[in-house]
């Protein structure tokens, strides 16, 4: 006869209880593990730049192990023939190593030049998308502070990173910041001096600004995400209004299995699309430039898109040089000083306040943890687009020597052009927008009263022509409508009768409404009727 054997334990499980008898994890990590996150596709454009950012960190590391950051002259005696015996700085051959003579090298290059641009896109549209939907109001401000600071962050690191290799457009890159630094009163020509160890260009900016790229800021700006996405845990994320979610819970699914699948999935695709555009499109072909010299520009020296603005706003800025003298002495304001410090200083504090300014304004003291429609917000709105379009404006006045060359207009009616599209549009297109949302909401209106088109035409006895409406389904249990003035439009999709189909139903149907377990916070809501997740086992008592 067969004796039973005793039921031997998963390798993982021992593992598990191994390390918790220890280090007791498995309360924190199951917490972790249970936590529930809304789901929105508009909630992964955080998670494009994180992901784009662990890449810079992981590409950026190979870059250091092959690049020198050396302004030291030697002669080019590398692969690229048309650039052999000339002079030029170790940290231009080194790149130009790397793009021709490291296995892999160019591809690395062209992966972090890459990643650099969707990360700094990824985070412009996700702070539209924060900015929009009111994500950034009370208990969020602080997040939202954090996220300004790490996008100039990431701006300044970007045009560090674009300086390194030396190349004749990243030294006119420099020439421009050297300009720009000259215009702060009375300290600038000093502070220039500092940074270039001299006069420009010195010998050491490159060093300088090589540790400024590969250490203080990426340090900084990883303790900053770090505290970013943990608030965001801590706070709970925001959601959409919609049945069963209401300001006291979170409607989601749980970090495990589903959150962390998804994630690690969609990592996967950043990862893939960086390396495909890496692979296929070339991105600051240096070896085409040449070296540095600061006696040669050439026209279409563009920096990478989110410094465009900048340079814009610089080159169409009329030369307003103001001279002065007290006593014996004498002071010039060159005309950078208005678009660099004033005009910057005003683009940098105003977003950073924001969150305080609008509390201010409507006297609103309250936590919101449902987002908002852009349409119900319309002064918002259209402050955000006014915003905007002015930072697109400015953007290709950043390459306005480009549209001269390629439509043949003279560069002088570029300039007004500029000029004058940049006071006018962003006013023209916040009334429009305004506009637009106040006929959005008179829309939403409409439907709350008569119910939804249905496109079926009909005849009354009298010969009158009438388009029959679809009531709105009862509200929920909750209270909630279908679509509610003022909250967020749930049209269930209809059927070709008009007919409303039901809501679906499975395994992503969110489930009921929990109160927080201690009755105050947001409790969480899973969608997914996962069992309790086992790691490790409890504490031995
Ligand atoms: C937010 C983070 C970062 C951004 C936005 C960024 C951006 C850039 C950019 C645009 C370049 C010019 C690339 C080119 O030559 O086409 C660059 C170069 C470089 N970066 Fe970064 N980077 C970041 C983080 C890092 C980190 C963490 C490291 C190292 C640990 C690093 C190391 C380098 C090196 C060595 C170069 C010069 C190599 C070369 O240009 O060929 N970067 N970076
Ligand atoms: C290095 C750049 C950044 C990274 C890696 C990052 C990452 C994230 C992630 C992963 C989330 C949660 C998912 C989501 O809602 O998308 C998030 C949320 C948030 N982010 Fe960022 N972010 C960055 C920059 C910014 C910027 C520039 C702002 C705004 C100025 C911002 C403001 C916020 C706010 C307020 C939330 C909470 C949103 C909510 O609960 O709905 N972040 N961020």
């Amino acid at each position: 006869m067969k004796t039973k054997k005793p039921e031997r334990e998963a390798l993982s499980v021992k593992a598990g209880g191994e390390l918790d008898d220890r280090f007791q994890l498995a309360k924190p990590t199951r917490h972790i593990l249970n936590k529930v996150f809304p789901d929105h596709w508009s909630f992964l454009l955080g998670e494009i730049a994180l992901f784009s950012f662990i890449m810079l960190l992981l590409s950026g590391t190979f870059l250091a192990l092959f690049f020198e950051p050396s302004m030291a002259h030697v002669v080019y005696d590398g692969s690229y023939v048309p650039l052999q015996g000339i002079e030029m700085s170790q940290a231009y051959k080194t790149a130009l190593d790397l793009s021709f003579d490291v296995r892999g090298g160019l591809f690395v290059r062209q992966m972090h030049h890459w990643a650099a641009l969707l990360f700094m896109a990824s985070i412009l549209v996700h702070m539209l998308r924060i900015f929009f939907t009111g994500a950034f109001r009370k208990p969020r401000e602080t997040n939202w502070m954090i996220g300004i600071l790490l996008f100039w962050l990431g701006f300044t690191e970007g045009f560090a990173g674009y300086s390194l290799p030396d190349d004749g457009l990243s030294g006119t890159g420099l020439r421009i910041a050297e300009g720009m630094m000259e215009s702060i009163p009375f300290l600038g020509p000093w502070v220039s001096a500092a940074l270039f160890d001299g006069a420009f260009p010195g010998e050491m900016i490159i060093t300088r600004f090589y540790i400024v790229h590969v250490f203080i800021l990426p340090l900084i700006m990883l303790g900053l995400i770090v505290l970013h996405v943990g608030l965001v845990f801590a706070q709970k994320h925001t959601q959409w209004p919609g049945p069963g979610k209401t300001e006291h819970n979170v409607v989601g699914f749980r970090m495990f299995p589903n959150y962390v699948m998804k994630q690690v999935g969609f990592s996967v695709m950043v990862f893939g699309v960086i390396a495909l555009m890496a692979g296929l499109f070339q991105i600051n072909p240096i070896w085409l430039f040449g070296p540095y010299e600061a006696s040669v520009v050439s026209s279409g020296s563009q920096p990478d898109f989110y410094v465009m603005f900048m340079d814009g706003i610089i080159r169409i800025f009329p030369a307003w040089e103001l001279r002065f003298s007290i006593g014996e002495f004498y002071f010039v304001l060159p005309a950078v000083f208005w678009p660099f410090l004033v005009g910057m200083g005003i683009f940098v504090m105003l977003p950073l306040l924001y969150p305080m300014i609008e509390r201010r304004m409507n006297k609103d003291r309250g936590h919101h943890n449902l987002l908002q429609r852009p349409r119900d917000m319309p002064v918002r709105t259209g402050l955000g687009v006014m915003v905007s379009s002015f930072w697109v404006i400015g953007t290709l006045n950043g390459g306005n020597d480009v549209f001269a060359e390629k439509f043949d207009i003279s560069l002088n009616a570029m300039t007004w052009f500029g000029r004058i599209g940049l006071v006018l549009i962003p006013v023209i297109l916040y009334y429009l927008t305004y506009r637009i949302c106040l006929g959005l909401q008179q829309h939403d209106r409409e439907v709350l009263s008569h119910g939804v088109e249905t496109g079926i035409m009909m005849r009354d006895p009298d010969g009158r022509f009438y388009e029959v409406h679809q009531p709105l389904a009862e509200p929920d249990e909750h209270g909630h409508t279908e679509l509610e003035y003022n909250g967020w439009t749930v049209p269930k999709k209809m059927n070709r009768l008009g007919a409303l189909k039901p809501a679906r139903k499975g395994f992503f149907r969110p489930i009921e409404d929990e109160p927080s377990e201690d009755g105050k916070g947001r409790g969480e809501v899973a969608g997914d009727d996962q069992e309790e997740i086992e790691s490790g086992s409890e504490p031995k008592k």
